[in-house]
């Protein structure tokens, strides 16, 4: 005859604690293992609602449960020492609370207190001496066994969850580590493949491009970048320096466009005390700045023509004088332009002086726009994407269809639109991953009703005057058709201050 002995795991428990052991062994899924394992425990042992928390941070909050929706498990997060289950995490004890309708502990914070449920038993995880959370169970009117079995159980089944919790956590870290190395070998290899230094791109016309800088790298000839704004002009400058002899020499960069006449010719050449009223101190120009290096000057085609004179004799003599100045300062810089406007048609409209145009396209790159080199923006695309990733700490994929919107969209503003469209892809995206209706409100020129819609979205009171600034450009040049000096006209600014507003924006 088999008599019961009190110590003894019952049959039904053997069963249960066998049970839950496959379950955790056969499934990756940590949380559907864990709620089935649940599932298994309630039924076998007719408890009430059961539940495991994760403690994070001091703070214990629901990873699987039982009995409990959404919103409760988002409300049921206690402190470490709050409520039973923060007392049985704190004390790394089991506690007991043998009626839930009397106890002060129990806190209730699931709302899940009912007529059936008298108790509630809450058993601390513990793998490697830490608390890793809490396993806690309901006992109703219908549960047979008493609190010392259930104390028991729970405590089995508790390190059988703690071990396979804990394990589970070392894993994901390990993978994120592995994550984030596979991210790193990938841009390395990225660079080294399909390169430039710094600029990406596979196709025929950037091949040319890196051709070209190769060859001319090394010499000290002039060089004009021509090209759409956004397509990489600076990178083409500083590649060219980083390749040439001058490269431990400074490289320095002054955008033409974004100043006005007076203040260009100072920057360019500096000034002396006193030569105007705000020159409270001598300060050098950028060719000084640039002695035994480059000079990169952007938006050449915006320089005024008194400017377009002195950097003329600068190029035919190596000299200068500073504004106000009369000492004559030689200096030793290699010169490399970029324009984003047709110079040819500027000097035969008389805007541009003929002999400092050939002075300048001593060697003139061309720097495709985006649209006209297709095979480039998956390339450019996943650069950016991972980059954008690795910085952001956060993986976003995206779909074929958005990458096929990706591949047609026209991109009036180049690399640089298609560089800011996936940081925004980053911060707004999820890992579900970028669908093709997601990229309708994020490339306004696929949906212009949507884009003006999320655009008027943002209340008056909210918007900047750069908001405002930029709403009122953006008006000027759609009621201009595009026309840059007619909508400069409109809005009282010279077309260099639109042109310099336009790229600040990035209209
Ligand atoms: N081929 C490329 N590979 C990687 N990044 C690029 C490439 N082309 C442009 N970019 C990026 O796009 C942005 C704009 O590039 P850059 O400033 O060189 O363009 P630009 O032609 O000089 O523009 P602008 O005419 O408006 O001055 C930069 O952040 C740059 O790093």
């Amino acid at each position: 005859m088999i008599t019961q002995c009190n110590e003894c795991l019952t049959h039904k428990e053997l069963l249960v604690l066998y049970d839950i052991a496959s379950l955790i062994s056969d499934s990756r899924d940590i949380q559907k293992s864990l709620e089935k394992s649940l599932s298994a425990l309630k039924n076998a042992l007719d408890l009430g609602n059961c539940v495991i928390y994760k403690l994070e941070d001091e703070q214990l909050s629901i990873c699987a449960s039982i009995g409990f929706n959404k919103h409760q498990k988002n409300i049921s997060e206690y402190k470490l020492g709050e409520g039973a289950t923060g007392l049985a995490a704190k004390s790394m004890e089991p506690v007991v609370i043998a009626n839930i309708h009397n106890d002060i502990i129990f806190l209730n914070k699931s709302g899940n207190k009912n007529n059936e449920t008298i108790s509630y038993i809450a058993v601390p995880l513990i793998a490697e001496n830490n608390v890793i959370g809490v396993i806690g169970a309901n006992l109703t009117k219908s549960t047979k066994i008493d609190f010392e079995q259930t104390v028991r159980i729970l405590t089995i089944v508790s390190s059988l969850f703690a071990q396979y919790i804990n394990s589970n956590m070392s894993i994901t870290k390990e993978k994120e580590r592995l994550e984030e190395l596979k991210l790193y070998y990938k841009m390395e290899w990225d660079s080294k493949v399909h390169n430039f230094g710094d600029i990406i791109g596979d196709s025929e016309k950037m091949q040319n491009v890196y051709k070209v800088i190769e060859r001319i790298a090394q010499s000290e000839v002039t060089v004009l970048v021509r090209g759409e704004t956004g397509t990489g002009k600076e990178l083409v400058a500083s590649a060219i320096h980083k390749r040439s002899k001058r490269n431990d020499e400074p490289f320095i960069k002054l955008n033409c466009a974004a100043i006005t006449d007076t203040l260009l010719e100072s920057e360019l050449f500096g000034h002396e005390k006193g030569a105007f009223t705000d020159a409270k101190e001598t300060r050098k120009g950028r060719f000084e700045l640039a002695d035994g290096g480059t000079l990169f000057l952007d938006e050449i085609g915006d320089i005024s023509a008194s400017a377009q004179v002195k950097l003329l004799r600068v190029l035919q003599e190596r000299e200068f004088e500073r504004v106000g100045g009369s000492k004559t300062i030689r200096v030793n810089v290699r010169l490399v332009a970029a324009t984003n406007r047709d110079l040819e048609q500027m000097v035969k409209d008389g805007e541009f002086r003929e002999d400092l145009y050939y002075r300048l396209n001593v060697i003139p790159i061309d720097l495709p726009p985006l649209r006209k080199r297709g095979e480039d923006i998956k390339l450019l695309v996943n650069f950016f994407l991972e980059r954008s990733m690795l910085n952001h700490k956060k993986r976003v994929s995206i779909t074929n269809e958005a990458m096929s919107k990706l591949m047609s969209y026209p991109w009036p503003g180049n690399v640089r639109e298609l560089e800011n469209t996936i940081e925004r892809i980053v911060l707004m995206g999820n890992e579900d991953g970028i669908t093709a209706e997601d990229m309708m409100l994020l490339l306004p020129a696929l949906n212009n009703e949507k884009a003006s819609e999320k655009h008027m979205q943002i209340p008056f009171e909210n918007k900047t005057l750069d908001d405002l600034e930029k709403e009122a450009i953006i008006n000027a040049l759609e009621n201009s058709g595009g026309n840059l000096s007619e909508a400069a006209k409109v809005l009282g600014i010279t077309q260099r201050q639109i042109g310099y507003k336009v790229k600040k924006y990035g209209i």
